[in-house]
């Protein structure tokens, strides 16, 4: 029985999965935490790594292992393979004039979004490397002069893993590198004069492999897979076909679909990704997804499964109370400054069953209003995969369906990311995408609640 591993690198947490690589059996698993916060020094995903790696046995008898994790976070190389600072990650929302500025470099009003979506499938908000590296150069220009390589968190894990320490051995592949803001999904190339344009100067960039390409071998001699960005590997760890939609509530709150020609939409709310199987990946993020009921919990003094309980006793729309959830700023709408609010406080709805409920029913709606904008770039939206630790949720599971407008699939609790990592690993092997199964999903349906969206968009317009 050959084995191989998937390894996600997320932002809260990194997981590991041990997998059969003919029928996809779980074998093993381990996980450990992140260090809280929007930045952070590489190092720390590492040691989180070689915990979740001790926690799941090891990898000395696996054949191949690949990288899923947190797209977007820049990781500053210098000349020696030495982090230059503290990796910005996808949250960071510090270099947000410098997005404005950038857009506005390539053309007056409309014209510069558009040319963004042109050329590089999206139009850079904060989250984007690109705009991490403007505000490096702008506000730490001795730690730009040392940055002689750039890459991102699962571009550096594996360069680790595969233990070279030689820059020109940095690999990424198509579904990270299309979240940097300087490669073009549609002509698969690096947009180096937009580097150039942001950073003020050129630096070596990861080569970018395809599906199947590998990027090495560990020092136990497995080999090494290209990797992805979470939300790609998420896309292949369900085995998401193009038309197919996913909705993942982790950290982030993501929306996509995997479709064979690539988006550019000039609004900037979809990102016109690449996906990791050769396709596409246009796709929503919000930034307040599963923390919003964290928050919630906290507020409310509950655990999850207490807070589910209480939003399910709640009548849908919570009596009017709505919670725009804008707790670390938002990125769709791009309102980086902008914070939460609660809308329609009265007596009735000041108990706890009506926040949790607000709670639950706003995070869904800003994901809604980003499946809206899948359909404006042609997505069909006949059916939603649900995936991500918020799924675990009993509320978001029965509640979705009739915020969404459709039927809920929801895969069993399990570590999608890891997964489709595995599928990568798995796939180098044998050299043919593997056709693992997925069972026990669960299908939820509900009539739709369009009096819920329209109220929560009311307060959501209100906030600045
Ligand atoms: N039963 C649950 N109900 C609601 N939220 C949950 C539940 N279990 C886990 N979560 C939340 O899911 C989040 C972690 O999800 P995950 O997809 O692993 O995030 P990431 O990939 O961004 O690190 C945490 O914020 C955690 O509190
Ligand atoms: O920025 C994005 C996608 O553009 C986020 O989806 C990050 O990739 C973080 O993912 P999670 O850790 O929340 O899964």
């Amino acid at each position: 029985m050959a084995l191989v591993a998937g390894i996600d690198s997320s932002t809260q947490s990194c997981k590991v999965v041990v997998r059969d690589a003919g029928t996809g059996a779980l074998v093993r698993q381990g996980r450990a935490a992140h260090p809280d916060g929007t930045s952070c020094p590489p190092e720390a995903w590492w040691q989180a790594l070689q915990t979740a790696i001790a926690e799941a046995g090891g990898l000395d008898d696996v054949a191949a292992v690949s990288v899923g994790a947190q797209q977007h976070g820049m990781v500053c190389l210098d000349a020696n393979g030495a982090v230059v600072r503290d990796a910005l990650l996808w949250n960071d929302t510090r270099s947000a004039p410098d997005a404005a500025d950038l857009v506005a470099e390539l053309g007056p009003g409309e014209a510069g979004p558009r040319a963004w979506a042109e050329g590089i499938g999206s139009v850079p908000v904060a989250s984007f490397t690109v705009t991490k590296l403007r505000w490096l150069a702008r506000n730490e220009p001795a730690n730009a002069a040392r940055t002689e390589a750039v890459c991102l968190p699962h571009d550096w894990l594996t360069w680790r893993l595969g233990g070279s320490g030689d820059l020109a051995a940095l690999a990424t592949d198509r579904s990270d590198a299309s979240g940097t803001g300087y490669w073009s999904p549609a002509t698969g190339e690096y947009r180096r004069d937009l580097l150039k344009l942001a950073f003020g100067k050129d630096v070596l960039l990861p080569v970018v492999l395809g599906p199947a390409d590998s990027a090495g071998r560990t020092a136990s001699g497995a080999l090494l897979g290209p990797g992805a960005g979470d939300n790609a590997a998420a896309a292949l760890g369900v085995g998401a076909r193009p038309g197919d939609v996913v909705v993942s509530i982790g950290t982030s709150g993501t929306v996509f679909s995997v479709a064979t020609v690539p988006a550019a939409d000039p609004t900037g709310t979809v990102a016109g990704f690449a996906d990791a199987s050769g396709h596409f990946l246009p796709l929503v993020c919000t930034l307040n997804a599963a923390r919003v009921l964290d928050a919630a919990a906290t507020m409310l003094g509950v655990d999850h499964a207490r807070l589910a309980e209480l939003a399910l006793s709640a009548p849908a729309g919570a009596g009017g109370l709505v919670l725009v959830p804008y707790l670390e700023g938002e990125r769709t709408p791009n309102k980086p400054d902008a914070t939460g609010s609660l809308h329609g406080l009265t007596l009735g709805t000041s108990t706890p069953a009506h926040l949790a409920r607000a709670a639950v029913e706003g995070m869904l709606c800003a994901l809604a209003d980003g499946l809206d904008a899948l359909r404006g770039q042609g997505a069909t939206v006949n059916r939603v995969v649900l995936v991500g630790g918020g799924a675990r949720s009993e509320a978001v599971r029965r509640i979705a369906p009739s915020v969404f407008g459709c039927p809920v699939l929801v895969p069993p609790p399990g570590e999608y990311v890891a997964d489709g990592a595995a599928r990568q690993a798995a796939w180098l092997t044998t050299g043919q995408a593997p056709d693992w199964t997925l069972t026990g999903a669960e299908l939820f349906e509900s009539d739709p609640a369009p009096t819920v969206r329209a109220r929560y968009a009311e307060a959501r317009d209100l906030t600045l």
